[in-house]
């Protein structure tokens, strides 16, 4: 198609998310159309309540809109059926969350392969390791969640993500739970990711300092896009964050 240059990675076509009934019901999401291009970074920004974990829910299909398209790449994932959609969530998508969600008796390389292993497959101790060296903690493999700092728990978690190659990584408050210091260690690494891999990174903040980091920042104000920067400035963010009310 000309002019269809632009290699998106997640697409979204007027997607609505509604939870509940009657008096009750919640829109989280209306009308929002949104595409994240491949190996780039997009901040995803709003108030408390616009409908930014639903958003991130929706497009990595770990939630079913109610209105509207989801694609990865060129697959309508509202079309699949749970299997197959459980099946590319598991080939073709990476999700980390703020609280690591680490298995505490496991250490560093038995939590990175665990996702595998629950799918049946057993990945090999190199590929492991060469995971783990990506994040910057080649010698950590044996080490438990409770001998390593928040930073680095949460580089085993985007390790963990990132074991089947996914083609997209969605974080919802990658650093919400870190100091300054362990945030700069997380933000830099998923920068890493995007530049030098061409990972594709759609992440929630909070943070104008962490949305400074992306390529993007996607703005949501009611479930609804409400506008975007390009190569965004912390004051930039934090202006429009006022603006915005959050
Ligand atoms: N499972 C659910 N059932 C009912 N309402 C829900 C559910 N999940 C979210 N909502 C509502 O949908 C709206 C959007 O919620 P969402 O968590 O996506 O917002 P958010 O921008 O991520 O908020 P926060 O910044 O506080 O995490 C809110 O009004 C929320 O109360």
């Amino acid at each position: 198609m000309p002019g269809a240059a632009i290699d998106q990675a997640v697409t979204l076509r007027g997607v609505g998310r509604l939870y509940g009934r009657g008096d009750g019901q919640v829109t989280a999401l209306r009308d929002v159309h949104c595409a994240f291009a491949r190996g780039t970074c997009t901040a995803v920004m709003g108030p408390s309540g616009s409908g930014k974990s639903t958003l991130l829910q929706c497009a990595a299909g770990l939630d079913r809109s109610t209105a509207g398209q989801v694609l990865i790449g060129d697959t309508d994932i509202g079309a699949l059926s749970e299997a197959e959609l459980t099946r590319l969530r598991r080939e073709r998508i990476g999700f980390v969350f703020q609280s690591f969600n680490l298995m505490p008796s496991l250490n560093a390389r038995k939590n990175v392969a665990l996702p595998m292993r629950l799918a049946g497959r057993r990945p090999s101790r190199a590929q492991v390791d060469e995971v783990l060296h990506r994040v910057g903690l080649g010698d950590r493999g044996r080490h438990r969640p409770a001998e390593m700092s928040g930073g680095q728990q949460q580089r085993v978690a985007i390790a963990r993500a990132l074991i089947s190659q996914p083609d997209v990584l969605f974080a919802d408050e990658p650093t919400g739970a870190l100091d300054t210091n362990t945030s700069r260690e997380v933000l830099t690494l998923l920068r890493t990711l995007v530049d030098t891999a061409g990972q594709t990174v759609v992440m929630v903040t909070h943070d104008p300092v962490a949305a400074a980091w992306a390529d993007r920042v996607v703005f949501l104000r009611d479930g609804a896009v409400y506008g975007e920067l390009a190569s965004p400035s912390v004051e930039a963010v934090t202006e429009q964050m006022a603006r915005l009310g959050g």
